[in-house]
């Protein structure tokens, strides 16, 4: 057991001086984007970077942070490969904290070949691995794990939203309120550990102990705000799920092809043209959106159909926003009628759409039948469509169901009702006649695009309520990582709270692990694998 053990030790400490040795070599790598361009940037550094910057310009060291034109060569062969700008960055005032250089030449690849071959050929250089180069800039105390980030997320960024909130984050905004709350507990461990030692020769002010709990609750209740924000920083980060529902050929596919500007998906007049999910990435208002047109939702005896319609029912429970189109044609018949109600139709549309309580008996036995025959893709039976059609059943003709219909919780949170084919009517819609306290109703003609500027308006400040103002308030909590380490920072706080009139010694135990989880975050406290998670997702040259 203890040879084992010892063996075990000696492997880590092996592993851990590969990994300093690692982090002391001199990296070199493309920190441009790859393809022809004008500009290429090629970054290096480690302890050999001035040996290569003297090796490749044949000359002294230039001037710190000076940029100067250079000639190029390969140190083997003499031979002149590229006129450039060059930069000389010493220790510890670089990006990684290490001496670094970056040589920008003509953007080429074969310009770029022939530099990273003759920084290759130099003794001592290799070439970095993803993210290395912000990895370094982690160790030597740059950037903490919330700005590394935060500069993973900018460098991801595809729209203007997405730039605020990393830019914010990398910055620091972010890791200076982690940092804060982790000070302020760090404050309240020291006095409760005070009091352990100190209170019995009454050299501790009295009331210590109630101050630190007023401090803790005051966090927790900060923690918690913080925790409780509907996603909005993580949905801004990777894009918010709309999904396009409704009945067959009513032209759920035609919006998306318009809203993307290409035919991604296929238009018919068959019922029941698409199949699968069809998601495409758009920017809508700034915002990131990833947009999914679905299976028209049916009764069906139709086993690919109906692996469709289970597709299309799985992703809108996924919605962050669900678009609901129906058919302005249908819609009118029924306006015609004298005891016509918008809600009493929607009402109607909907169940058709998701499943009615009336029909559930006989859905559930026919569905039931199904189940036996159709299986999914990875063989499981086909569950009860109905089942998946969570919440809109329950529309009645009375306010609060209006209001049930806008506020239920997820999966279909933010709806918008979209009545598509207006050019088919003879008559005008009265839209008045359409609007609904709390739920949004857009007339449309994807064939004309009639009302087309006023849905993407009305998308845009849905993504506004779910994705936030990356820059108003407190930054956003922008990953799964930092929410687990809050929840559980909380119950370590909570476990404080309880333990405090019990037994301080445990009580100031579980504040100790709640700076840990802070710690986490920003990585005061971390492990050489949980960093090989986050800097996996950065690109080779960063
Ligand atoms: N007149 C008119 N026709 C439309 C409009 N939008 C779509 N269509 C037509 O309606 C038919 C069905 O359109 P799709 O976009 O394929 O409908 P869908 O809802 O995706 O249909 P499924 O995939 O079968 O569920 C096609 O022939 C379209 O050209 C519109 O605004 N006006
Ligand atoms: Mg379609």
């Amino acid at each position: 057991m203890h040879t084992l053990c010892r063996r075990k030790s000696s492997r880590t400490s092996v592993l851990l001086l590969l990994q300093q040795f690692r982090h002391h070599g001199t990296i070199y790598s493309l920190s441009s984007g790859f393809g022809k361009a004008g500009v290429a940037v090629i970054r290096v550094s480690g302890p050999q970077t001035s040996t290569a910057l003297k090796s490749l310009c044949k000359s002294d060291i230039p001037k710190p942070r000076t940029v100067v034109l250079k000639k190029l060569f390969d140190p083997e062969s003499s031979e002149l490969i590229d006129r450039g700008l060059v930069l000389w960055f010493p220790s510890p005032h670089s990006f990684t904290g290490e001496d670094v250089c970056e040589f920008h030449v003509h953007g080429g690849s074969a310009v770029i070949s022939a530099v990273l071959h003759a920084l290759g050929n130099i003794q001592g250089l290799e070439p970095a691995a993803p993210g290395e180069f912000t990895k370094r800039s982690f160790h030597n105390g740059k950037l903490d794990l919330t700005e590394v980030e935060g500069l993973g997320a900018l460098i991801h960024a595809e729209t203007e939203a997405q730039r605020r909130q990393a830019v914010r984050q990398m910055e620091g905004d972010l890791s200076r309120l982690y940092n804060d709350w982790r000070l302020r507990l760090l404050k309240c461990v020291a006095n409760v550990e005070a009091y352990i030692d100190f209170s019995e020769d009454d050299n501790i002010e009295e009331g210590v102990l109630d101050e630190v709990q007023v401090n803790v609750q005051k966090l927790k209740k900060e923690i918690v705000n913080h925790l409780s924000d509907n996603r909005r920083g993580e949905r801004l980060r990777t894009g918010a799920h709309v999904v396009i529902v409704g009945p067959p050929n009513v032209g759920k596919s035609s919006l998306l092809n318009h809203l993307c500007q290409r035919p991604a998906a296929i238009i018919s007049p068959t019922a029941g043209t698409t199949r699968d999910v069809v998601e495409t990435a758009l920017n809508i208002g700034g915002f990131p959106v990833l947009l999914s047109d679905t299976a028209g939702l049916r009764e069906t005896e139709d086993v690919v159909e109906r692996e469709g319609i289970l597709r299309a029912l799985n992703r809108a429970k996924q919605a962050d926003l669900t678009i609901v189109v129906l058919d302005a044609p249908s819609l009118w018949k029924r306006m015609e009628g004298e005891d016509f109600s918008m809600i009493t139709l929607l009402k109607e549309q909907l169940t058709d759409i998701y499943g009615t309580n009336e029909n559930d008996t006989t859905r559930q036995s026919q569905n039931t039948q199904n189940q036996s025959t159709s299986l999914t893709q990875d063989g499981q039976p086909f569950q009860n469509l109905d089942h998946q059609c969570i919440g809109l059943n329950a529309v009645s003709d009375t306010h609060e169901t209006c209001h049930n219909l806008h506020e239920e919780e997820e999966p279909f949170a933010e709806k918008i009702i979209v009545v598509n084919k207006m050019d088919l009517l003879t008559q005008p819609l009265d839209v008045r006649r359409l609007d609904l306290e709390r739920l949004t109703v857009c007339p449309l003609s994807c064939t004309t695009g009639e009302g087309m500027e006023e849905l993407v308006e009305r998308i845009s400040s849905s993504m506004k309520q779910i994705c936030g103002n990356p820059l108003a308030g407190n930054p956003s909590l922008t990953h799964a990582r930092y929410r687990t380490h809050l929840k559980n920072c909380v119950e370590a706080l909570e476990k404080y709270q309880d333990l405090q009139n019990r037994d301080l010694v445990l009580a100031a135990r579980a504040l100790r692990s709640a700076i840990r989880q802070i710690g986490k975050i920003t990585g005061a406290v971390s492990s050489e694998a949980i960093l090989d998670v986050i800097f996996r997702d950065f690109c080779i040259g960063k």
